[in-house]
């Protein structure tokens, strides 16, 4: 059976008239019995080019076994959603192809835990991924990843450490702890502006940007300044929670960010003796919310003692024990996450026009 995924690989093959490959150009894609729908955004000015980039787009989907017939427009480029129009001092990320946000309205839910094994699982499938600690009040990469030492600076860039096959920043490279806790507003939010441009990313498939927890000001500015291409909400299954994560759907939503899902952390516990499953929390509650807010339902990661161990001695279960049920877990959720970036972000309104 023929998936979206499938689409999107078909045109990774198949270059545009910028020289990209068109899937960079995809604002839209849909696969139902067998009809592909797929609309590629470009520049109006250009249209005898993008109407043969169409044609040849139609001709590589239809070749795709399982796929009847492919339908490709094309939409006026939105330019206001490219991160050089958006942001001009970031042009260090202009090589980067996806920046997600890991947000949560409520701290202490396992936000950066599920960032870095986020990244990982993304990493497992081949992309190129960075991540980026902008929690300001309580950096976790440096423990998370095991890392110590201080960046080194090239030029007039600091230059990502490495760990697990991640590029890293955070601020807790740089300072210690206690000092960047008591940053407020504006001091955090340029702290975390030079973060993202002062900082030589290279080519990035997507760069995991773990956020401060909560939705206050700082959380906005950056969900504002930051071209993020969608945001991933965690949350536990707790009332309380969930009223965050909920205020976390709504930030995004509010700055036009696509929120790509809701992932329920904590969600069930297994006795590593008995094998027995406890739902501490009542379980569930995040693919409830997440239903009656139209937005995807990612996954259930477990309370297991293994993630904390391995995430907080910076051996995290993604890198250092794949094969492990929680390891899966992160690795499925990463799956999602690549697919909805690949077919769901760049949706820009449909405004078709000719060649
Ligand atoms: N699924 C899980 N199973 C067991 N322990 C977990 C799980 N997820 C996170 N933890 C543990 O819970 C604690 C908090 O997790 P983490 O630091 O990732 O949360 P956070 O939401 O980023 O917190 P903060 O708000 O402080 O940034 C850590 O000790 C972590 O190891």
């Amino acid at each position: 059976m023929a998936t979206e995924s499938d689409l999107v690989q078909a045109l990774e093959k198949t270059p545009g008239p910028t020289g990209a490959p068109l899937s960079h150009a995809i604002s839209g894609v849909n696969l139902s019995g067998g009809k592909a729908f797929v609309s590629l955004a470009g520049d109006p000015s250009r249209a005898k080019e993008w109407e043969a980039a169409r044609l040849a787009a139609q001709e590589a989907i239809e070749r795709i076994a399982g796929v009847e017939r492919a339908v490709v427009t094309l939409t006026a480029e939105r330019k206001a959603a490219s991160p050089e129009a958006r942001r001009p001092s970031l042009a260090s990320l202009e090589n980067v192809r996806f920046i997600v946000a890991v947000g949560s309205g409520k701290g202490g839910v396992g936000k950066s835990t599920t960032s870095v094994n986020l990244a990982l699982g993304l990493a497992a499938q081949g992309w190129r991924v960075g991540l980026l600690d902008a929690d300001i009040y309580g950096p976790s990469a440096p423990r998370l990843l095991g890392l110590t030492g201080k960046p080194e600076v090239a030029g007039q860039k600091l230059v990502p450490m490495e760990a697990h096959g991640l590029k890293a920043m955070s601020i807790g490279f740089l300072v210690n702890e206690n000092e960047a806790m008591i940053w407020r507003g504006p001091m955090a939010t340029q702290a975390l502006t030079q973060m993202l441009g002062e900082v030589a990313w290279g080519e990035l498939d997507a760069l995991v940007v773990d956020m401060p927890p909560g939705t206050g000001d700082v959380q906005l500015t950056m969900a504002q300044q930051v071209p993020l291409a969608g945001a991933v909400i965690v949350s536990t299954p707790q009332d309380l929670a969930l009223i965050d994560a909920r205020r976390a759907v709504a930030m995004f939503r509010k700055v036009e960010i696509p929120v790509l899902g809701i992932i329920e952390n904590m969600s069930y516990f297994i006795c590593p003796r008995c094998g027995e499953r406890s739902e501490i929390f009542a379980h569930g509650g995040a693919r409830r919310d997440a239903e009656a807010l139209g937005v995807p339902f990612l996954g259930e990661i477990p309370l297991e003692a293994r993630i904390r161990e391995t995430s907080d001695s910076g051996r995290p279960v993604v890198a250092t024990d794949a094969q492990s049920p929680q390891a899966g877990a992160y690795l499925a959720l990463a799956a999602k996450v690549k697919t909805l970036l690949e077919t769901q972000s760049r949706r820009a309104p449909p405004r078709i026009f000719a060649g």
